[in-house]
């Protein structure tokens, strides 16, 4: 079953003071309508991904080669390892996957430097039949680039050749692994420059771990080709990214800035996770308004229906008016589980017995929908009828206009991550890169001045 659906009834409270009322959207139709020309006309990167695949024949050139190993691993970070995570844990949850009657590899993804972390997959591979995805939009982050090092490390121990252990995925012109690349004959996949990395998941950056680990990614760019033709819609009560970064705005407007991401589906909940970046980095700004900083942004939260109706939900039903929920519903799970007539002489447990674990699941999801309406807090409802290559691409799709949309609501640019720099500098400067001697001295300096407080 192809197409999200969307349920905003609880976006609307006409008797609540703080609620958004049906009607106040017409106020908005021209400003939204404008706003949608003025995406189209700049034509950022990523809405061009859906008809513009000329990528696409490269990564499937590589099909035979990428899944002819035991093991597929990434080392990137941020927008260049959570869409290639989410893409795994939602549609490829099992991480070993039969495409054209064959094994393909069980894909890792390496996108933090936990010393331990990396240890604990190094130990599950074989560096002979194993293929290292190394993702980098600039080519220096510094994470992806020691986890680089090492994995290099690896295969120059036991004297294999590089160029059969490793590809690339980097700017077509800049950075270091490009300048290897040319240099050794490395493989590489080319991120599109005008593609922001928490925006790539359907570039390259994405989409070769998740040919590699057999998902349908004819059908995940055909998704977002559907949600295109949605997203673009002038009328806003058929454009749910419009629609949703409307409602998002309007209660921002209001004090709500924090927005909810709760999935009732383990194989859903990391979307929530390539959604944080996306939503924190596109609009978690600073700028100068006629001299005056204004800080601006909504923080994106996750959380895992039912198991947060047992820790945050009692926050999100009696907590501050701070928060928009929004739910991922699963209509039809992959399996189901019966719950077996077993002690039908306990009333506490018989009234679960021939029920399935999907009716309890999406019974819960309604009792917390129904309990924040109750509380006047606003929800709406992401609804997949199933999970699947199309379903998934529509989502990302979505996200990603109605993050475009919100940052224009919000009057910043979505596409530039300036707050991220100095925490990058100083550790530059501390771990003793080139040209950073003298803002090691500074940091050290003004480290040394601070009053200590430590227990
Ligand atoms: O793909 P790169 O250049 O290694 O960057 C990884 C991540 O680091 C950032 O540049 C900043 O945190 C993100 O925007 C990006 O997704």
């Amino acid at each position: 079953m192809k197409g999200l659906k969307f349920d905003f009834t609880n976006m609307f409270f006409p008797n609540i003071e703080k609620g958004i009322k049906q009607e106040e959207l017409i106020e908005y139709e021209g400003k939204i309508a404008e706003i949608i020309d003025e995406i189209l006309n700049e034509k950022p990167g990523f809405v061009k991904l859906p008809q513009d695949t000329k990528f696409l024949d490269k990564i499937l050139d590589l099909q035979d080669w990428i899944q002819s190993f035991e093991s597929f691993v990434v080392l990137g970070i941020g927008g260049s390892a959570l869409g290639n995570i989410a893409l795994q844990t939602t549609l490829n949850p099992l991480n070993y996957n039969y495409m054209k009657n064959r094994k393909t590899p069980k894909i890792f993804i390496i996108d933090n430097v936990d010393p331990d972390f990396v240890a604990s997959i190094l130990d599950q591979i074989d560096p002979h039949t194993t293929l290292f995805n190394v993702i980098s939009k600039s080519g220096t982050t510094a994470e992806a680039m020691s986890n680089y090092l090492i994995a290099r490390g690896i295969i120059e121990s036991y004297g294999l050749d590089p160029k059969e252990h490793i590809i690339f995925t980097t700017d077509p012109e800049n950075g270091i692994l490009r300048k290897i690349s040319k240099e050794e004959g490395i493989k590489t996949l080319e991120i599109p420059p005008e593609v922001g990395g928490r925006f790539s998941v359907l570039t390259p950056v994405g989409l070769l771990s998740a040919l590699a680990g057999g998902i349908d990614i004819i059908d995940l760019l055909n998704g977002a080709k559907s949600m295109l033709d949605k997203v673009i819609n002038k009328n806003l009560k058929e454009n749910p990214a419009a629609l949703n970064a409307l409602l998002h705005f309007l209660y921002y407007k209001k004090g709500y800035n924090i927005s909810v991401m709760m999935p009732y589906s383990n194989k859903l909940l990391l979307l929530a996770d390539w959604y944080r970046q996306l939503w924190a980095e596109s609009l978690g700004k600073k700028y100068n308004i006629n001299g005056e900083i204004v800080n601006v942004g909504q923080t994106p939260v996750k959380a895992l229906g039912a198991t947060d109706q047992h820790s945050q939900v009692q926050l999100y039903n009696e907590g501050p008016d701070d928060k928009v929920v929004t739910f991922l519903k699963l209509e039809k799970f992959e399996r189901d589980i019966k719950i077996p007539k077993v002690h039908e002489e306990y009333s506490a447990l018989s009234y679960l017995g021939g029920k399935t674990l999907s009716e309890l699941l999406n019974t819960e999801l309604f009792g917390t929908e129904y309990a924040l309406t109750e509380h006047g807090k606003p929800n709406m409802k992401v609804i997949f009828p199933e999970i699947n290559s199309f379903n998934v691409g529509e989502f990302f799709f979505l996200y990603e206009f109605q993050t475009a949309i919100m940052a224009k609501l919000l009057e910043i640019n979505a596409y530039d991550q300036p707050g991220v720099e100095l925490g990058k500098k100083v550790t530059y400067a501390l771990m003793g890169r080139e040209g950073y001697e003298e803002f090691a001295k500074e940091v050290n300096e003004k480290v040394s001045k601070k009053e200590k407080f430590e227990l």
